[in-house]
C-alpha cells in the first residue's frame, strides 16, 4: 500500500509550502461541507494532503469546524496517516511556549460535537484506549528534532469546549489533579472519528502559553498565542517537510492495527443495517461493510 500523508493544520498554520503539483481540491463528503479545500500534492515521491482545520481566514469555531466532514473527505481523498498540528496551552514549566509536545493521551470535556460516524441503524465501538498512533507520533518526533524543535516525547492533551479560555479553577484542576500536561479546543473528537475511519492519527501540539495557572504569566490571551503562534507555524512547516522522507511511500499494515480498527467494531446485524447509514459510510467504513 502507498502512504498518503494527511496534514490537519490547526490555528497560525493554513497551508504548508514545497508540494510538487500542489492543488486545491474540493472534497465532497456526505458528512458535509469540510472546513475548506484541500490542498493536493507530493513531496519526496509521497502524496500529501493538507486541510486547514479552520478554514483559510480562520471562519470555523472549535465547536463548528466540521470534523466528521474533515476526516471523511480525507479517507476518501485515500489519505493513510493523519497528523494534526495544533496551538496549545501548557500546564507543564518544561513545556514551554515555541516546545512542541506529541500528544499520545486525551481527556475529552467536549460536549457539543458529534462524535462518531455510527448511530442508529449501524452502531460500532472501537476502541481508543490508544488514541494516538505510536508509529507515527515516533516519525513526528524525529521530524521535530530534526527540524531543531525542543520536542516532548508524550503528553495528555485536555480537550475543553469553548471557545472562552478555562478559570483559574479549571486551569489548576486540569494541572493539579488531572495530570494534563497540555490544553486545546480541538483534538476532539477528531482523534476519536480517524479512529473509526481507521486512519492512523498523531498530534502534535505546539505551545503557545501557559494557559492560566502559571504565577508568573498571568492568564492566556489571544495577543499572546499569536505571537508565539507565528514561529511555531514555521516550525511546524519544516516538521511537516521531514515526514514524507521518514515514512517512506511504501506503507506496511500499521504495526498497532489502527487501520483494522473496524474489525470486530461493528455490533448491526447485517439485514438491520440502515441502508442510507451504510451509503454514507462508504468512505469510512467500506473495508468492512
Ligand atoms: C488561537 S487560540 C485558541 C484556538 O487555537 C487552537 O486551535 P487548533 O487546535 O486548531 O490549533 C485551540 O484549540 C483553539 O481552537
Ligand atoms: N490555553 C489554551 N487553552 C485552550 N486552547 C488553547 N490554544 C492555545 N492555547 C490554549
Amino acid at each position: 500500500m502507498q502512504t498518503y500523508i494527511g496534514i490537519i493544520g490547526g490555528s497560525g498554520l493554513y497551508e504548508i509550502d514545497g508540494l510538487e503539483g500542489a492543488t486545491w481540491t474540493t472534497v465532497d463528503s456526505p458528512w458535509g461541507t469540510p472546513s475548506d479545500a484541500i490542498l493536493t500534492g507530493t513531496l519526496d515521491g509521497v502524496k500529501m494532503a493538507f486541510l486547514p482545520r479552520h478554514g483559510r481566514g480562520h471562519v470555523h469555531s472549535p465547536s463548528t469546524v466540521p470534523y466528521r466532514a474533515n476526516v471523511d473527505a480525507l479517507k476518501r481523498l485515500g489519505v493513510t496517516d493523519v497528523i494534526s498540528v495544533s496551538a496549545c496551552g501548557s500546564f507543564r514549566e518544561e513545556m514551554a511556549p515555541g516546545d512542541f509536545v506529541i500528544v499520545d493521551q486525551f481527556i475529552d470535556r467536549t460536549f457539543a460535537r458529534e462524535k462518531s460516524f455510527f448511530g442508529t441503524g449501524c452502531v460500532a465501538h472501537v476502541s481508543v484506549a490508544h488514541p494516538t498512533c505510536p508509529r507515527l507520533g515516533a516519525a513526528c518526533l524525529t521530524a521535530g528534532r530534526d527540524a531543531g524543535i525542543t520536542v516532548h516525547e508524550t503528553g495528555t492533551y485536555l480537550a475543553m469546549e469553548g471557545p472562552q479560555f478555562s478559570t483559574l479553577a479549571e486551569s489548576k484542576m486540569y494541572r493539579e489533579s488531572w495530570g494534563c500536561d497540555v490544553i486545546g479546543m480541538t483534538n476532539m473528537p477528531e482523534a476519536k472519528l480517524a479512529r473509526e475511519a481507521e486512519l492512523c492519527y498523531a498530534s502534535v501540539a505546539m505551545i503557545t502559553d501557559y494557559d492560566s495557572w502559571h504565577p508568573d504569566h498571568g492568564e492566556v490571551d489571544v495577543n499572546e498565542i499569536i505571537k508565539t503562534l507565528m514561529g511555531n507555524s514555521e516550525k511546524a512547516k519544516g516538521l511537516v517537510a521531514r515526514l514524507p522522507k521518514l515514512l517512506g511511500a511504501d506503507r506496511a499494515p500499521c504495526p498497532h492495527g489502527c487501520d483494522r480498527a473496524l474489525d470486530y467494531a461493528i455490533l448491526t446485524a447485517p439485514e438491520k443495517r440502515d441502508p442510507a447509514l451504510v451509503a454514507k459510510l462508504d468512505a469510512v467504513a467500506g473495508r468492512v461493510l
